[in-house]
């Protein structure tokens, strides 16, 4: 069993084996294995409707696997309250008390959390500019999401989920919330999952990176060991052009203008792109960068439909 200062220092990892889960004939996830690695921030990826939802809530306990089973810091999460003191699954659909002041919402949800900081709270609420003394229902669906952002990162939960709760925040909020994120991670390591279908926003904060696509997993790794499968290409458009154009067995994923400046991003066979791939380019005197992973989740869930 893992010991509390284990959980303080590196979050607790998840084990997903051969998962499903249906509602009624619908099957949510189909046999789908991952790992969620310890102390890490894990981008929770998929097109709408893949899963994500249903792996977060079968984590959370909420759900019940229909077969295969997922482990939480090697314990298996339903009807194990004291795991569940250490897993905080925070909700676009809120999961608060809509009627009750901010205030209360707080020291109702602290109660069931070790690691609540309270004074981390505090600083939450001013930077999002929420009052203790409004209430869920009274708020706007972006400041739902930032209350629903102040819990989950107060909460310093050891396996925090945030199930696409900031997209409904505008942008300097969404913006506040990274380098919140950041810092606070930088100083209490935990295993953070945040799910989304957009990624551009978040590429820079993760670490880890898992695909689902139609309930199953397409793809699940080290985000860098991902970002270094394709490559952007930026220079002079022209050079650019006649570059990626004499590289054969390569495909291209997206391609940017800026005046005279072009950057195109490509991805090789197999989605690995060889060292004689990287070296014309840069014996062509081109920027050679890492593909963003946006990119590479929309070509690898495009390629799949
Ligand atoms: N309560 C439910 N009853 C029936 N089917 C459901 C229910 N919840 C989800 N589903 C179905 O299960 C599948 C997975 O849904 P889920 O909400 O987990 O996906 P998601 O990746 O979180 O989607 P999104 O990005 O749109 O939030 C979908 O096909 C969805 O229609």
């Amino acid at each position: 069993m893992t010991s509390p200062s284990t959980i303080e220092t590196t979050g607790l990892a998840v084990e997903v084996e051969d998962l499903s889960v249906r509602y009624g004939d619908r099957r949510a996830l189909d046999h789908a294995s991952l790992t969620l690695p310890a102390g890490s921030i894990i981008g929770l990826l998929g097109r709408n409707g893949s899963g994500k939802t249903t792996l977060l809530s079968t984590v959370a306990a909420l759900r019940r696997p229909d077969s295969g089973r997922v482990l939480v810091g090697g314990q298996e999460p339903f009807e194990n309250e004291k795991l569940m003191e250490q897993i905080c699954l925070v909700r676009e659909s809120g999961d608060v008390l809509p009627d009750e002041r901010i205030s209360t919402n707080i020291e109702y949800f602290a109660t069931a959390r070790p690691n609540w900081d309270d004074e981390l709270a505090g600083r939450l609420l001013d930077v999002f500019e929420l009052g203790a003394r409004s209430r869920p229902r009274q708020l706007s669906r972006g400041q739902r999401s930032a209350f629903g952002v102040v819990l989950g990162l107060a909460s310093r939960a050891p396996l925090t989920m945030l199930d696409e709760v900031y997209l409904g925040m505008d942008a300097p909020s969404r913006y506040a919330f990274y380098d919140l994120l950041l810092e606070d991670y930088v100083e209490h390591p935990r295993t953070i999952v945040l799910s989304s279908h957009l990624i551009s926003e978040l590429d820079r904060l993760l670490e880890h990176v898992v695909v689902l696509h139609e309930g199953s997993t397409l793809l699940t790794g080290d985000a860098d060991e991902l970002r270094g499968r394709g490559a952007t290409v930026t220079g002079r458009a022209a050079d650019v052009d006649q570059a990626v154009a004499s590289l054969s067995d390569v495909t291209v994923l997206s391609e940017r203008s800026l005046g005279a400046t072009r950057q195109v991003t490509i991805i090789g066979e197999q989605d690995r792109l060889g060292p004689d791939v990287t070296g014309r380019v840069r014996d062509a005197g081109l920027e050679l960068g890492p593909v963003e992973l946006q990119d590479l989740f929309v070509h690898l869930t495009e390629r799949k439909s």
